[in-house]
């Protein structure tokens, strides 16, 4: 800047002192626009909503769901991030999309996130829910869980049924065997689903319910029309008044009353059953020996809250979700093994090795395959059966990463989505069970990356019941057994999409021909 020679001293000192003050206005400025900008995040974190992609009036955004939701939720999050508000016809729906939101709503905040929507299909089948899986979170469900807890499903539990497992699969086992010696090809869905429905009628109901009116192909059909109407969005869950009217227009009251009715009649025959048949005492208990008997130690203790329909909700919740899981989860094993060779090879080879030319792998073989683990560790990883989890709902007002979330707000923990996240797994779409070698994780809850099972307080309570068959049933499968292809097919036109559905199960039926190794080597 240039002075004039003649300005007074108060001018050139404040002339030189300019370059000083221009300093401090700038710092207090700064420092001003840091403050206001603190106060503005602070505010906006208080009344920020989460980031919601633009919907349609009135369906907001159900029509982005598509066939396959844990999908296209997926596509959705890429975009908008991994905590999401969209708005489902009526109702405010939360989506999360990443390990660390999974942490805070099955860890940090468990509490707030542990209840369940009502939904009017899980309503009518769980005898307006009295069962522990659809109701929601309260006095009611502790008791119910502490029931599934300590008496159904327990380790303990699990094992006295060890038997039952053993017989029916070495029952699949030899019929497989046949069809090997007929070098024909296996629907492993069907043979699948058959081994699990009968290893958990026997285990709930007990051997004489075998050849009963449910045996066969009636109950494939009803148990995937009852997963089909718990599983469909109807819309009395989203449009308040109105939508029954677009449910019974649309049949879904008449397919429900019919599920409904035929379960209904079931159990109502087995409860009698099991009434007027006295079990000596070294008779096996089966579930509803063991329901039955709480029921009658509540009411000798005055309780009256456990009735008849509890014991049939709860049947309700292990067949709807203990019978399709296993034998989804089996397919997708045996599809991608069969896939990627040199992963099936080096499985055959340490099942083979272990048992060294025993004809069957026993339950206690099983800890000692470790990359056996891997396989169905990586299996869940990529085909998580329940890809959204069960929808949870908000219980209380809370927060999800710095968002404040209103109460009864329904939330999905899109786990397919997490367990493909390309920031946690490296090639996230490919089958490498090494991922897991020297690696802690697993599918019990505590890994919010792998969470098949969910996790937090409402976490699968079956799961031992569920990795007990599957398990055993793979490992029989592998050692006896190779698994080859039909008809010159070859690994890389094995189509894997996705049926659409509440689970994940192979849309194509996967058909294999066993090769008998026991009767080669
Ligand atoms: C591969 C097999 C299975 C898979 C992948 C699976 C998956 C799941 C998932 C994701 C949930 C929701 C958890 C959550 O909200 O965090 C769940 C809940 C449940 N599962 Fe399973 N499940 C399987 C087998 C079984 C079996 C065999 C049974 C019973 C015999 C069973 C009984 C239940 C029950 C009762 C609930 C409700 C728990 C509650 O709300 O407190 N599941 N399961």
């Amino acid at each position: 800047m240039l002075i004039p020679h003649n300005a007074p001293l108060h001018t050139l000192v404040l002339l030189t002192m300019l370059p000083v003050t221009v300093l401090i206005v700038l710092a207090a400025l700064a420092l001003l626009w840091g403050l206001l900008k603190k106060i503005h995040r602070h505010n906006f974190m208080i009344h920020k909503q989460p980031p919601s992609p633009p919907g349609l009036p009135i369906i907001g955004n159900l029509h982005q769901l598509g066939a396959l939701p844990h999908r296209s939720l997926a596509r959705l999050a890429e975009r908008h991030g991994p905590v999401m508000l969209l708005r489902l016809g009526f109702e405010p729906t939360l989506v999360l999309s990443s390990a660390e939101a999974a942490k805070e709503a099955l860890k940090t905040r468990d509490v707030d996130y542990s209840s369940r929507p009502l939904s009017f299909c899980a309503g009518k089948l769980t005898y307006n829910y009295v069962d522990v899986a659809f109701t929601p979170y309260s006095e009611y469900w502790r008791e119910m869980r502490k029931i599934c807890v300590v008496e159904l499903f327990s380790l303990k539990r699990v094992q006295s049924f060890q038997a039952v497992r053993n017989e029916w699969i070495d029952a699949f086992i030899q019929s497989i065997a046949v069809s090997a010696g007929k070098r024909e090809a296996v629907d492993l869905g069907e043979v699948g689903f058959e081994l699990n429905a009968s290893i958990t009628f026997e285990t709930a109901f007990g051997r004489s319910f075998k050849g009963s009116l449910m045996d066969g192909k009636g109950f494939e059909k009803l148990l995937h029309e009852a997963t089909a109407v718990v599983g469909s969005f109807a819309a009395a869950d989203f449009f308040p008044y109105v939508g029954w009217m677009v449910d019974k227009l649309s049949g879904l009251h008449s397919r429900l009353d019919r599920v409904f009715e035929r379960f209904d009649g079931f159990f109502e025959n087995v409860i009698k059953e099991h009434l007027n048949s006295e079990k000596g005492n070294d008779e096996h208990e089966d579930i509803v020996d063991v329901l039955l008997r709480i029921q009658r130690e509540h009411v000798q203790s005055g309780a009256t809250w456990f009735t008849k329909n509890n014991i049939k909700g709860i049947l309700q919740n292990i067949f709807v979700g203990g019978v399709d899981t296993g034998a989804i989860t089996m397919v997708w094993a045996m599809a991608e093994l069969v896939k990627n060779p040199e992963v099936m090879k080096k499985v055959q080879d340490e099942i083979r090795n272990w048992t060294s030319g025993r004809e069957r792998v026993t339950e206690k073989d099983i800890d000692n395959l470790k990359y056996f683990k891997m396989v169905l560790k990586e299996t869940l990883r990529l085909h998580p059966v329940v890809p959204l989890l069960v929808p949870r709902r908000t219980s209380a007002k809370t927060h999800m990463l710095g968002y404040p979330i209103q109460e009864g707000v329904r939330v999905f923990i899109n786990a397919w989505a997490i367990a493909r996240d390309p920031k946690i797994w490296d090639q996230p779409e490919k089958f490498i069970p090494e991922r897991f070698n020297d690696s802690l994780v697993d599918y019990r809850g505590q890994h919010f990356e792998l969470l098949p099972f969910g996790g937090g307080r409402r976490i699968c309570p079956g799961i031992n019941m569920a990795m007990a068959t599957i398990e055993l049933v793979l490992a029989n499968m592998l050692h006896r057994f190779d698994w080859k292809l039909p008809d010159g097919m070859k690994a890389e036109e094995l189509d894997m999409e996705e049926g659409a559905g509440i689970t994940t199960f192979k849309k194509v039926p996967l058909k294999l021909v066993p090769v008998d190794n026991y009767y080669q080597s």
